[in-house]
């Protein structure tokens, strides 16, 4: 490893200090017989100066250094307010790693063109400091879930069912059979509580969702936790306390990138427990006084939770599903059979759904019964009925997009940019 330092290590009270920094060309100009180059690293960027006078042979050099060229810097550290970060290298060494003579990627370039060359736009600071706070986040998560006693699991990916509808399920040849990709991990956690009682995992989770919205993926990561004698409500505590802290956290960590992307972080401070808690019914009420055209029993799609988002200034939740529009493994409403114990978990700001949550039916008759009313065979499911059969629990849990997550905490306005390679249906190179 080369005996280096950070950009952002070097500050005004090193003046005179020689130090030697790797990065890459970020900015490049010439003034008379200067040449100034803004170097970049994953820590940040400084400004170097090569001045003829100085060296000749690193000013030539830099002269000829490309943007992104990959290179290893030497100089003097000098303070100067007018520098960008008011610090910079009075440079009289350069190797040139590696000369760039013309970057694909320019100012003008398209959304979809950096996409198309998503494996150079992650040279980017701005797509770097997403994936800082991605990380971050998850990070404070995992500190959380530590401290709240609850134990990493590592489900399969490789699966025989569906969990989520099989319209969307990504079939693929397994020897002689049939698999598909997982589209959530709950089942297995599920499977998981008898031994450990409160379990999570962060898997990627695949859906072949054609719609082509603002939120959806094809692959995206999904932090999932499910818990043996929890019911719903004790489930939503868990996701508030969860998400309260991985934002909390992330403000504390990573405030100033989250701010080159949101200057008023009000949303995110209100992000703390208890989080609201409206009923599917009550949604419908402020849908319609709203002008909306919806009726009860219909699900409500990523135009009406916009227009929901807009009564509240901190994550929300929407409790009390109708059975038609949620999934089979969730548990009736024993005040309400037209009802399921769901929840799911609204960001403001017209993002929406960030969890999907529920309790689960832990009686076997009943979930039989659920299988069958959605044209499902109880076969395919052998192995999750048993849960039901030896020692059933009531319990609950619950998924988190992490894209869609980060897309709502640093206000980006599609999914795919939080997530390193994304794939959507008409996106699966590079
Ligand atoms: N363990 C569980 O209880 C999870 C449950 N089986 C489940 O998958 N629920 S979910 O379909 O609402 O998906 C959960 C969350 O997963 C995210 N999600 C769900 N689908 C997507 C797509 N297509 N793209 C990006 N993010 C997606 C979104 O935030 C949802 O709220
Ligand atoms: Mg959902």
């Amino acid at each position: 490893m080369i005996d280096k330092i950070y950009c952002v290590d070097v500050q005004p009270d090193m003046e005179g200090k020689r130090v030697k920094l790797a990065g890459w060309v970020y900015r490049k100009r010439e003034v008379g017989k200067k040449v100034f180059i803004v170097l970049r690293d994953s820590s940040g960027i400084i400004q170097a100066i090569f001045k003829k006078e100085l060296s000749e042979e690193a000013y030539e050099k830099a002269k000829k250094a490309g943007i992104e060229s990959s290179v290893i810097i030497e100089g003097t550290v000098r303070a100067d307010p007018r520098a960008p970060t008011g610090v910079e290298i009075q440079a009289d060494r350069i190797e040139i790693v590696q000369n760039v003579d013309f970057f694909p990627i320019t100012k003008d370039a398209s959304e979809e063109f950096l996409l198309d060359v998503r494996h150079l736009h992650l040279h980017s600071p701005k797509v770097a400091t997403i994936m800082k706070v991605k990380a971050t986040m998850m990070q404070a998560a995992r500190e959380w879930l530590l401290q709240d006693g609850w134990y990493e699991v590592f489900p399969p990916i490789l699966v025989t069912g569906a969990v989520e509808g099989g319209a969307t399920l990504f079939k693929l040849k397994y020897f002689d059979r049939t698999a598909y990709l997982s589209q959530s991990a709950q089942l297995y956690l599920e499977a998981a509580i008898f031994g450990l009682e409160k379990v999570w995992s962060l898997t990627p989770s695949f859906r072949a969702e054609k719609s082509r919205t603002r939120r959806h993926l094809t692959e995206f990561w999904h932090l999932e936790l499910e818990a043996a004698w929890m019911d719903l409500w004790d489930i939503m505590k868990v996701e508030e306390e969860l998400v309260s802290y991985m934002v909390q956290r992330t403000l504390e960590l990573r405030k100033s990138e989250v701010e080159t992307f949101r200057k008023d972080l009000t949303t995110l401070k209100n992000a703390v427990p208890p989080f609201p808690r409206v009923s599917y019914d009550e949604a419908i009420d402020i849908l319609q006084s709203k002008g909306v055209e919806i009726e009860w029993g219909e699900d409500m799609g990523a135009d009406e939770e916009r227009i929901l988002t807009q009564e509240f200034e901190a994550p929300f939740f929407v409790y009390g599903y109708p059975k038609g529009i949620k999934a089979f493994y969730m548990k009736e409403d024993p005040e309400d059979p037209r009802k399921v114990l769901a929840a799911d978990m609204l960001a403001p700001e017209g993002y929406g759904e960030i969890i999907g949550g529920s309790q689960r039916e832990d009686d076997y008759n009943k979930l039989v019964q659920r299988i069958l009313e959605e044209g499902m065979k109880p076969e395919d499911y052998g192995w999750y009925l048993d849960l039901r059969k030896y020692g059933s629990v009531p319990h609950s849990g619950f998924g988190l997009g992490l894209e869609r997550l980060v897309a709502w905490v640093l206000k980006l306005d599609h999914v795919r940019w939080a997530t390193l390679f994304p794939r959507t249906p008409s996106r699966l190179y590079p």
